[in-house]
């Protein structure tokens, strides 16, 4: 089985490329696969120059990324070169920024990396520049639909040893929520979550608990309808699946550790309910993962970090756990150890 990753750049101004220097740099004491960075080799060295990070990196091609991880950074070279400045964002930047996740992807599909891991784009940088899909998740979803009958449904997973959470809706207005949360949508999440949980984190009986959308989970209707019209019917229909589901839990006391025990994901109803108690959690090394997808994808939990990029500060934790996942995720499919 192939064990090459394919890290993306990110967005070239942000923190992603020093921490795939870091990373490489601590490929040893953190047990980091390797992996080829889809980049720029001179904007790459010019960063690690700056910041004082001797690393050797090599122009390559897929077939000797691998081989060479030993010895220095295997770079696949894009088209589109970054002029980027850390912490200066420039939708000038955007084709390349696309490049390397569609590189990515394609790597993955053909069987020359085992996984795509992609370091954090800025989605306004993007949408200046015309982006139309809201992040990596609905993008990578569309590219890996292209050829096929129908777009694969994303889930994103945040995932950490201590909390996994899914956003049952993701990124959409507030406002929006009530609308587009619907039974169908949640009955498909969760579909979703518990066949990768099965396929590809080997766990045999997954066990999803379902916040409600309002405070105490509607408080019988007082306090909102959607929990029991939208959720409950949600979790009958999940559960008439043979999938183990449970709740609507009132969200505010779903995350302390006790409850933690009880359940293998938390769905949350939209963005924040469910990633604001695991970037309390384990913000430092909790991974975004796109479940529902032919490939694998994995990606660090937090964004660009623009306030602090180029200056050597940035924590490569939430990256080495994402290159860490991506590999074992991709050694459960295969059957392989990780
Ligand atoms: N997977 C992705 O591509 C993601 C992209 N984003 C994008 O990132 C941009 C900035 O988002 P923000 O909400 O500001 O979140 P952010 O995660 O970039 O930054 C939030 C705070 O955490 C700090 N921080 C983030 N990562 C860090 C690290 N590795 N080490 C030390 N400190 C770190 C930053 O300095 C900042 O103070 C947005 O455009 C957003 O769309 C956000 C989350 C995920
Ligand atoms: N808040 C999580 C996030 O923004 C990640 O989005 P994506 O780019 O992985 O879709």
């Amino acid at each position: 089985m192939r064990r090459l990753l394919a890290l993306t750049q990110g967005d070239p101004a942000g923190i992603g490329p020093e921490l795939a220097l870091a990373a490489w740099r601590q490929r040893e004491r953190r047990g980091i696969p390797p992996f080829a960075y889809l980049g720029d080799s001179a904007t790459l060295s010019i960063l690690a120059e700056r910041l004082g990070l001797p690393v050797p990196l090599r122009s390559v091609g897929w077939d000797e990324a691998e081989t060479c991880f030993d010895t220095a950074l295997p770079v696949i070279e894009l088209e589109h070169r970054a002029q980027a400045q850390s912490g200066r964002p420039d939708p000038a930047n955007a084709a390349g920024v696309i490049e390397a996740i569609e590189r990515g992807v394609e790597a993955v599909e053909t069987g020359k990396a085992a996984a795509i891991v992609t370091n954090p784009i800025a989605k306004s940088v993007l949408y200046a520049a015309g982006f139309r899909h809201p992040g990596h998740t609905e993008f990578l979803a569309e590219i890996a639909g292209r050829g096929r009958e129908a777009t694969p449904r994303p889930v994103m997973m945040i995932w950490s040893e201590e909390l996994a959470v899914i956003p049952v809706t993701i990124h959409i207005p507030l406002a929006e929520v009530p609308e587009q949360l619907t039974t169908e949508l949640i009955v498909e999440t969760g579909r979703i979550a518990a066949a990768d949980l099965k396929r590809r984190f080997g766990v045999a009986r997954p066990r999803l608990a379902l916040c409600g959308l309002n405070p105490h989970a509607g408080e019988g209707g007082a306090l909102g309808k959607e929990d029991a019209a939208v959720v409950a019917p949600a979790i009958e229909r999940l559960r008439a699946l043979g999938i183990e589901a449970s709740g609507p839990y009132p969200a505010d006391t779903l995350f302390h550790a006790r409850a933690r025990a009880g359940y293998d994901v938390a769905l949350g109803m939209y963005h924040d309910q469910a990633l604001i108690p695991i970037k309390t959690i384990a913000f430092d090394d909790g991974v975004n993962v796109t479940l529902g997808l032919p490939i694998i994808r994995t990606s660090p939990d937090h964004g660009t970090a623009f306030d602090i990029a180029g200056k050597g500060i940035a924590r490569p934790d939430s990256l080495c756990a994402a290159l860490r996942l991506a590999a074992r995720m991709a050694a459960a499919e295969h059957g392989a150890p990780a």
